[in-house]
């Protein structure tokens, strides 16, 4: 896992990686210029493109200086640098990247007024206005020229944080910033990135290294956290040379209903295809012809006998999917909620300790909550944006000791020691439904092979997002039983590499 740091904290980074390393500040300004060069230039490859390049006078216009030298260097000539030198303030290393691009280069149009700028929509800017720094709305000058860089049409590539939008706390329901087709953020993304109010500021965003001491900025206490691919091929366990399908564990899946059978038979599936030894699923009678035919391997049990069978000899259980929310089905789930045994809860169950808020409280420890937004919201309360929505997720798994993976386009897996884990596999060929079963079906089976909860939901929400990237590089769309029946295959690729 990878933590991720809020503003202040990669100042001290910063400050960190001068004084050890040691570099000196306008030496790591000018590596970060270069790292944004390197993929900027990947990407931009015409020369003739003009480039306008608008600076303020912090550290982020000091970059932004630095990258109009070093793109004017390999050759773009079509250069023309804006300064929006509003305060009296300016930073050591803009002022010494100002003198350096001027005493190189000063051939390049310096301008400092609007009426002096004409952008087409085929011109590029650089956005190196106002970075990380950012402490308050954009007002006068610097809102007129966000808007009217937004109004050109032209490109715009950000350098670090688009101008205007900030790092990290709730965003602004009105963005009035700079909305960037590409952001090239450095060492981290910003954990706004992740929430789905960021679509008004940045369309896409890269990150590059820039050589932050990684030893310091890992000590750093933070509950904020990537899951990173070298942490899930560390925990996934390879399957053992002498084991059964008695080691793999015993799952139960709960779910289907008359109308909603395929939510119970995808759930079963994954479930199944992600490696349980033995899957049961409790679905009404109206499946079992469907259940036998699609997944022989799958168990039966009846919604009655679920009543008198000895729960124990399932290690793991999920309740929810397409389970519908009449009177037999709350019954059934009060019943599993007095066993104390730690539950996957998803979909209808959901819905179900949402119209009966009592039953919050009786939500075993240990157990795992799948909601997607409205499922979130009718369950612990309206959200106006997603940091409000992930501080209550962040909360409810604190107080009820469980584990909640609030489903997105990244997904969030909050655990009960306050940590909030941000998945970034998973792409919008995946928007189908059936996708939400299919995980859950992959949760209760990572979970009846043994994984702790937080570990089986995070390896869960991974490989889910993993298997559509994967199907995604050849398909349009990722329906969820493609997504399932692929499931072995990234589990063997995981399990293949080195860790
Ligand atoms: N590790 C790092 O953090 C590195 C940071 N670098 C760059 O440094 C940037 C941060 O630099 P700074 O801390 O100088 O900050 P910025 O350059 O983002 O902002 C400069 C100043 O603008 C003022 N300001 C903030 N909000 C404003 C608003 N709404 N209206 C008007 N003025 C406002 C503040 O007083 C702030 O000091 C990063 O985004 C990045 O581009 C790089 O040079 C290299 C290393």
């Amino acid at each position: 896992m990878q933590n991720l740091l809020i503003a202040s904290q990669i100042k001290a980074v910063d400050a960190y990686t001068i004084q050890h390393e040691p570099i000196k500040s306008i030496d790591l300004m000018e590596r970060a210029a270069e790292a944004f060069m390197q993929l900027f230039l990947a990407r931009y490859t015409n020369p003739k493109t003009t480039i306008w390049v608008f600076c303020g006078q912090g550290n982020n216009g000091g970059d932004g200086l630095a990258i109009a030298r070093l793109l004017y260097q390999k050759g773009y000539k079509h250069i023309k640098v804006f300064l929006s030198d509003y305060s009296q303030h300016a930073s050591t290393d803009y002022l010494k990247n100002l003198a350096r691009l001027e005493k190189a280069y000063p051939e390049i149009p310096i301008r400092r007024t609007l009426e002096e700028v004409q952008l087409s929509k085929d011109d590029i800017v650089v956005d190196a206005i106002l970075g990380s720094g950012l402490n308050k709305p954009l007002t006068g000058d610097y809102e007129k020229l966000a808007w009217f860089i937004n109004a050109s049409k032209a490109k715009v590539v950000a350098v670090d944080v688009p101008t205007g939008f900030k790092s990290e706390g709730e965003i602004d329901p009105i963005y009035k910033g700079i909305r960037a087709d590409l952001v090239i953020t450095f060492q981290l993304p910003k954990i706004n990135f992740f929430f789905p109010e960021s679509g008004n500021a940045l369309a896409t965003f890269k990150v590059v290294p820039i050589g932050l001491a990684e030893d310091y900025m890992a000590s750093l206490p933070s509950q904020w956290k990537l899951i990173t691919a070298t942490f899930i091929r560390k925990t996934i366990v390879p399957r053992k040379r002498f084991s059964h399908k008695g080691t793999y564990g015993h799952a139960l899946v709960i779910a289907g209903n008359t109308q909603t059978m395929g939510a119970a038979l995808l759930s079963a599936g994954a479930c199944l295809h992600t490696g349980a030894g033995l899957v049961s699923a409790c679905i009404s009678a109206a499946g079992l012809i469907a259940l036998n035919v699609s997944l022989p391997e799958v168990m039966y049990l009846s919604r009655e006998e679920l009543a008198t069978t000895d729960l124990k000899k399932y290690q793991a259980i999920a309740i929810g999917p397409g389970l519908g929310v009449e009177e037999s089905q709350q019954k059934l789930l009060k019943r599993l909620l007095q066993q104390n045994k730690p539950l996957v809860i998803d979909a209808d169950a959901l819905n179900i300790c949402a119209t009966q808020p009592s039953l919050q409280s009786q939500i075993p420890a240990q157990s795992i909550l799948t909601p997607h937004v409205k499922e979130f919201d009718r369950l612990f309360g309206v959200h106006h944006n997603w940091w409000q929505r992930v501080q209550t997720a962040k909360q409810k798994a604190q107080e009820l000791q469980v584990t909640v993976v609030l489903k997105n386009q990244y997904t969030f897996v909050c655990l009960p020691n306050g940590d909030v884990c941000i998945n970034t596999t998973g792409n919008p060929a995946m928007a189908q439904g059936g996708m939400g079963d299919v995980l859950t079906g992959m949760i209760v089976s990572f979970l009846a092979q043994g994984y702790a909860a937080e570990t089986a939901a995070i390896l869960a929400v991974y490989l889910h997002g993993k298997t559509g990237d994967e199907l995604a590089k050849t398909d349009g769309v990722v329906s969820a039983s493609l997504l399932s029946a692929n499931l072995p295959k990234t589990l063997k690729k995981i399990s293949d590499m080195d860790a």
